[in-house]
């Protein structure tokens, strides 16, 4: 079976290296001239894909934006996921879930089994639980051939409290833990099926990727600061692996298609 990480490379060799996160905040409906109700999220979320879909290899829609208009905002979640593989790109669902082992095994049903109507090709999970506690997701990522990414260093400003804390060793900082904990857990399975999550707005990650053996979803760039541009710096070697991911900047452009299509060129020109 094809591993999340092979579909992934085979996208962005076709299609070039970035993430268009689906964020469909109020202010951006209202923006588009739409109603703030599901009707306008399914317009906005659709329109995005539709103008997009065949150019951008990862699409991530933020599971917040669509839960926030109830069952009837998870249907139009779950027709999104099916126009992004309509449109032959990948969906990276952001939906940041951990809990204890066998609620964990629910949520991996949920999002990463076959014939899940909300199942995407990878999902974003926290790994407060313990890192751990998120192996049925893992599990299921290599049994279906999805991905997961793993937070281990996130883009706002809060996240040093926990992730730079000194870790069980007492050694390394919790963020390298969760990093080391992935690279291994790669290593034995062979798939490279569990990425991470780095922010792109840290000048000094506080930490070592130069070991890391798979995705690093690199979200914060655009309205948060970051730049693709600096990406080379803040990664060094491990650059190569990052995937850097854009919502409100680009989505902001729309609804017109020459517009989104403006700021995808911007973001996928940028050496990187
Ligand atoms: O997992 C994420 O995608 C994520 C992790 C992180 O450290 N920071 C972060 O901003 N995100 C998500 O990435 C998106 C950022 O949106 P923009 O700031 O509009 O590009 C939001 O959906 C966030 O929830």
């Amino acid at each position: 079976m094809t591993t999340y990480w092979q579909r992934l490379a085979d996208r962005t060799n076709q299609r070039g290296t970035l993430c268009v996160g689906i964020d469909p905040h109020p202010g951006l409906l209202k923006a588009w001239g739409l109603d703030v109700n599901a009707a306008g999220l399914e317009t906005f979320a659709r329109r995005v894909v539709e103008v997009l879909g065949e150019r951008v290899a990862v699409f991530k829609p933020q599971s917040a934006f669509f839960e926030a208009h109830g069952s009837a905002g998870v249907a139009v979640l779950e027709r999104v996921l099916a126009d992004i593989a309509g449109a032959g790109a990948l969906s990276l669902l952001d939906v940041k879930r951990g809990d204890i082992g066998s609620t964990m095994a629910a949520y991996a049903d949920a999002y990463l089994a076959d014939g899940s109507p909300l199942a995407a090709d990878a999902i974003t999970v926290s790994p407060y639980l313990g890192f751990g506690s998120l192996q049925p997701a893992f599990d299921r990522a290599h049994a279906t051939g999805r991905g997961v990414y793993v937070l281990a260093r996130t883009s706002n400003p809060e996240g040093h409290e926990v992730q730079l804390a000194l870790g069980e060793d007492r050694e390394g900082s919790v963020a390298q833990e969760i990093i080391d904990a992935a690279a291994r857990a790669n290593r034995e399975s062979g798939r490279h099926a569990i990425g991470l999550v780095v922010g792109g707005t840290h000048d000094d990650l506080g930490c070592d990727l130069s070991e890391f053996n798979a995705s690093i979803l690199v979200p914060g760039i655009g309205f948060q600061g970051g730049r693709i541009d600096d990406l080379p710096e803040i990664f060094g070697s491990a650059v190569e692996l990052t995937l850097p991911s854009v919502s409100r900047d680009v989505i902001a452009a729309g609804p017109a298609a020459a517009a989104l299509h403006e700021r995808v060129d911007r973001l996928l020109v940028a050496p990187l």
